[in-house]
């Protein structure tokens, strides 16, 4: 499965401490990320992650993208509500196309967590038919 893997600023720590905690499920798939957030994953687990720009340059629409192309199967976004972005436009434009095209997308660590022990039971195998 091709998963993406985005975090705002103040939520990244929270998306590292998730990688570690998950990363023998996490490791078994392709890991896709906006930039910051996929460094810091990367540097914190030793994850390999394929990285796109930073959210606020594109990284979000480059997902979007993969999701257009029915390449992304799972987006884990944990979005910082307390703090406007920027790049707002794009975020919507983001979980707007996980609605258009059916992609689970979690936007909070509490729906990531149920969504990967799906993943791990195989919940997911539809995305592959
Ligand atoms: O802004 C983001 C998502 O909207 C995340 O981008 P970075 O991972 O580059 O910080």
């Amino acid at each position: 499965m091709n998963i993406a893997l985005i975090a705002h600023d103040r939520k990244k720590q929270q998306m590292v401490n998730f990688c570690i905690a998950y990363q023998k499920i996490l490791e078994a798939h392709t890991l896709y990320a906006t930039g910051t957030t996929g460094k810091k994953i990367s540097d914190a687990t030793g994850l390999k992650v394929n990285r796109f720009l930073s959210g606020p340059l594109g990284g979000d629409q480059q997902i979007g993208a993969k999701i257009a192309e029915n390449s992304m199967d799972l987006v884990l976004f944990f979005r910082d509500p307390l703090m406007a972005q920027p790049h707002e436009p794009d975020i919507t434009a983001l979980l707007r196309l996980c609605d258009v095209h059916n992609i689970p997308v979690a936007t909070n660590i509490a729906t990531a967590e149920i969504l990967l022990k799906g993943l791990e039971r195989g919940d997911f195998h539809w995305r592959t038919i």
